[in-house]
């Protein structure tokens, strides 16, 4: 049985699937199914996407996980999540500054709607606490080849390190041993990609890794 607690007193789920328009959609509504509601939720992410392929990427992946009420967010596109109807946005460094979109959520998305930021230490999760972000993307905590041009691994002891500010989900090289060890850390939780859609039954992959978190 899974240990894994529901997202649902955070809103921010415990693991978050990364979406990529390669990744077989049709995969996704059985993902979003695992586990207790809000546990498991998505990021679309399409970095070479036009905007009318990412709201349509978007969009796909509302309906085939509204049923099982997994939050589905959008990388780096405040104005993409909000035409889609999506449940929040996850901002970088590149992105909208996590202030303003702070402010325009707060004005045109409904209550609950969630703005993460990327950071890679402790006063940066201050920083986004401040400026109104949701939950802190922690990472790269380990090796990663999905992303490059990462800075070299942060690993766990700083999740330790920068835990009890914001929610922290870890990324980066994460499988279900440091998805284990980034939560007995103090993070809330994971996200993924390539250790749940480089695993020959991605399904499998994501129980594991529910079961880690
Ligand atoms: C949960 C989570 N954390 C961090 C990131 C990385 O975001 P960013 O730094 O903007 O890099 P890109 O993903 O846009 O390449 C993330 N996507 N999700
Ligand atoms: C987008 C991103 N940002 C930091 S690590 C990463 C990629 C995570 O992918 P994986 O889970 O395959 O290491
Ligand atoms: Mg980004």
């Amino acid at each position: 049985m899974s240990a894994v607690r529901s997202g649902a007193a955070t809103g921010v789920p415990r693991l978050t699937i990364i979406v990529a328009p390669s990744d077989p959609l049709e995969l996704v509504g059985d993902l979003a199914a695992l586990g207790p509601t809000g546990a498991v939720g998505f990021q679309v992410r399409a970095k070479e996407a036009t905007t009318a392929e990412l709201l349509a990427l978007t969009t796909a992946v509302l309906a085939a996980t509204r049923g099982a009420g997994a939050p589905v967010l959008v990388n780096d596109r405040l104005d993409v999540a909000l035409a889609a109807g999506a449940d929040g946005v996850h901002l970088g460094a590149d992105d909208l500054p996590v202030a303003r979109a702070r402010a325009i959520a707060d004005r045109a998305a409904p209550p609950g709607f969630l703005v993460g930021a990327t950071c890679r230490d402790r006063d940066a999760v201050v920083a986004a606490r401040a400026a109104g972000a949701d939950y802190a993307g922690f990472g790269p905590v380990a090796v990663t080849t999905s992303k490059p041009g990462l800075p070299d691994p942060l690993g766990v002891d700083a999740v330790g390190r920068a835990a009890g500010v914001l929610p922290l989900v870890a990324i980066g090289g994460i499988g279900p041993d440091l998805a284990r060890g980034a939560v007995a850390a103090g993070a809330h939780g994971v996200a993924v990609i390539g250790s749940v859609w480089r695993q020959p039954d991605p399904l499998d992959a994501a129980e594991a890794l529910l079961g880690a978190v």
